[in-house]
């Protein structure tokens, strides 16, 4: 059985505080006070139940520790995050799928509205829940030229729901994200930069990262108060629909994702990843 552990530790020589759960590293540095996540869930950092319960700790951890801004980003070669876990929809026990549906809202709803501004920095493929968990942060700076990001649910024969769409919407716009959800389309670096999925792109991870620290250095001289109250009032209605139809989203998607014809898209899609070299896969979905 993986061993599951927490643990704190003072560097004092570079003064970072690290923060390590098994699938989540997490590095404060004492300075900046600009926390450094990292994913790093092989194969591919995809999330399911323990996962996102492990992002909400620690996004509360670093609430509760008042740090100045986090860089989200993955420790595998080529995978940022491949969305959610799709043995979590697939052939479902309807209980697990309620605490994952429910489990993901909340994980959604404590990264949208940090009290600190988030920065991704996409560093693999991102599809579909990937592509989610970078738009719900503040800021996003993609790596390289050999990877692609996305909607690809309806690639997958499902839909994204309300709050999902609206996340999208708020970032690139409604055109944009209607014709990026229903195509399924996967885009290149240069291509996400130009429909403003992505807002910078460099060439590698580190240059990425100092990107990323740019952009929350500007948060210096702004009051966490000011910061916190102006993002609120730019995603509040995002935010309060998902807190008014919260228990109604998870019903649907339970009874929805159970279906037979969703069920047998699941299969379809399953043994296709099985049976095509991945990035064939994604660049032939496009
Ligand atoms: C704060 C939280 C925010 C989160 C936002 C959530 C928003 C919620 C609303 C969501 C509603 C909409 C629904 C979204 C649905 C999804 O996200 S479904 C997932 C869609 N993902 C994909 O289609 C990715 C498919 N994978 C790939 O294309 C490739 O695997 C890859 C390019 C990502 C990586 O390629 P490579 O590194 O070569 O690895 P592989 O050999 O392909 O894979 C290794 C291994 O992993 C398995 N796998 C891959 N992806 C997933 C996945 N998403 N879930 C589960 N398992 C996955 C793959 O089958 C391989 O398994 P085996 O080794 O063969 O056993």
């Amino acid at each position: 059985m993986l061993r599951r552990y927490i643990s704190y530790t003072t560097n004092k020589f570079t003064n970072c505080r690290h923060v390590s759960q098994s699938m989540l590293q997490s590095t404060v540095d004492e300075k900046s006070g600009i926390a450094t996540v990292t994913m790093n869930k092989p194969p591919v950092n995809s999330l399911n139940l323990e996962f996102l319960e492990e992002i909400i700790t620690l996004l509360n951890k670093l609430q509760k520790d008042k740090v100045r801004g986090m860089i989200l980003t993955s420790g595998l070669q080529k995978v940022f995050c491949a969305g959610l876990d799709i043995k979590e929809l697939y052939k479902p026990n309807p209980d697990r799928l309620t605490k994952f549906w429910t489990t993901l809202q909340d994980t959604w709803l404590s990264l949208y509205t940090t009290s600190f501004p988030t920065v991704s920095v996409i560093n693999g493929h991102s599809p579909a829940g990937g592509c989610m968990l970078a738009m719900s942060c503040d800021y996003r700076v993609m790596v390289g030229q050999n990877y692609r990001i996305g909607f690809n649910e309806a690639k997958l024969g499902i839909f994204a729901p309300k709050w999902f769409q609206n996340t999208i919407i708020a970032v690139i716009g409604q055109r944009k994200a209607e014709v990026s959800l229903t195509t399924g389309k996967m885009y290149t670096t240069d291509e996400a930069l130009q429909i403003g999925l992505v807002d910078e792109t460099c060439a590698d991870a580190d240059s990425a990262l100092k990107k990323g620290t740019h952009f929350l250095n500007n948060f210096q001289n702004i009051s966490p108060w000011a910061y916190k109250m102006t993002k609120d009032i730019n995603r509040q209605s995002t935010i309060q629909w998902l807190i008014d139809n919260k228990q109604k989203d998870v019903d649907f998607t339970v009874e929805y994702m159970q279906s037979p014809g969703v069920q047998k898209n699941l299969e379809l899609y399953l043994q296709s990843l099985k049976s095509l070299p991945p990035l064939k896969l994604i660049s032939e979905i496009n």
